[in-house]
């Protein structure tokens, strides 16, 4: 599904956004940037929240605005989550998840109450009161009522900003989960990297009113001086299964030739999912060390050698199942070494962390 939106705006403050840009939406897009750089206000002209004079937003065939033509949110069918729920407290959360659904018309009726509730296990909390539930829980009937009305597109506004990290890192694989099987494209306001990295399939990056670039995020993640490494440094993600077996309470993560070990405890239960390296936390080797405190070692072949930045510099890895692992080296020790593009050498890494 193509999102084709034109519009410039002007605040009070002297905040001016002006995009012009066509988004392809499958899975998660996330617009991403600093705060005030109008994410928000981008979402908000997507779902018809603010009229911008002149602008054009069409969604597939859909012309949601054009000329003097405005078509306004309830008929856009969008699904909307933001920071603060906005769930009705008087009802249960049974009555909350239904009241979108029983307003959606049955012939546009695609996602129904046992799927929606099963995938984000809720099935538990139906005849609770709202002020009975956590913020995590919330969060989650919010998705669900969201959900509910079968929306063609799901906005979510920092959904998880007001939660805590412990929080977080529960609802994130219901978020995950909900993304792969619902089917619905959704964008999603966000400024924290990890989130990005755990769920996002395409980057919008903004700054200052403007849509600076748009990338998968394997391309976002590919540049080491991609904004989302602004705050710890260049790191990659690394896709794959973590394993059922358990030895020495580590459990292996992704396919022979290319296996690491995380922690069984930072890994509670096997399946796909994403884990973060951080640059800095992986060394280079010419051959593979064996007396070695360090448990992940994989043969890598070296892709690109980035130019030296702060005296540090970025070496591009291919893993043996064909995955980007980004390593921060000194300059000296790509002299030593040798390195150059072409070559085969072992990736040490020092840690990883499961993005949950
Ligand atoms: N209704 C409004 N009236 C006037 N100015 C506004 C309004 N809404 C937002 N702004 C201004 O527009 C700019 C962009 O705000 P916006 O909320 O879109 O940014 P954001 O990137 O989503 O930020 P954050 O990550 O902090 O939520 C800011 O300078 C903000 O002060």
């Amino acid at each position: 599904m193509i999102l084709q939106i034109q519009a410039c705006l002007r605040h009070g403050d002297g905040f001016e956004l002006s995009v012009a840009s066509e988004l392809s939406l499958d899975g998660v897009t996330a617009l991403f940037g600093r705060s005030g750089c109008g994410k928000t206000t981008l979402l908000r002209i997507i779902a018809g929240l603010e009229h911008v004079r002149g602008a054009t937003v069409h969604f597939g065939e859909h012309a949601w605005q054009q000329g003097r033509r405005f078509v306004p949110l309830h008929k856009r069918r969008i699904g909307m989550v933001f920071q603060e729920h906005s769930l009705l407290p008087h009802l249960s959360v049974r009555d909350n998840l239904l009241y979108g659904y029983r307003r959606t018309p049955e012939a546009v009726r695609r996602l129904h109450p046992p799927d929606v509730t099963a995938m984000l296990g809720i099935d538990d909390l139906l005849e609770r009161r709202i002020d009975q539930l956590s913020g995590g829980q919330r969060q989650r009937i919010s998705l669900g009522r969201a959900l509910l009305i079968s929306p063609q597109l799901l906005l979510l506004d920092e959904p998880m900003a007001a939660l805590d990290t412990q929080t977080k890192r529960d609802i994130m694989p219901f978020l995950s989960r909900m993304a792969a099987q619902s089917g619905v494209p959704i964008i999603m306001v966000s400024h924290a990297p990890d989130e990005v990295e755990r769920l996002a399939d395409r980057v919008v990056f903004m700054h200052e009113g403007r849509i600076q670039r748009i990338e998968t995020l394997r391309e976002a993640l590919a540049r080491p001086n991609s904004p989302l490494f602004a705050d710890t440094g260049a790191a990659s993600v690394l896709e794959g299964r973590v394993g059922e077996t358990v030895e020495d309470g580590l459990r292996p993560f992704g396919p022979p030739g290319a296996q690491l070990w995380v922690a069984a405890t930072q890994a509670p239960s096997a399946g796909a999912t994403r884990l973060r390296v951080l640059a800095r936390d992986v060394s280079l080797s010419l051959d593979d060390p064996h007396r070695i405190s360090i448990q992940n070692h994989l043969p890598v072949t070296i892709e690109r050698i980035d130019p030296s930045h702060n005296h540090r510099i970025v070496v591009a890895c291919r893993t043996a199942d064909r995955q980007l692992l980004l390593a921060e080296v000194t300059p000296r020790a790509v002299s030593q070494l040798g390195l150059e593009a072409g070559q085969r050498v072992y990736a040490l890494i020092k840690s990883v962390a499961l993005l949950e």
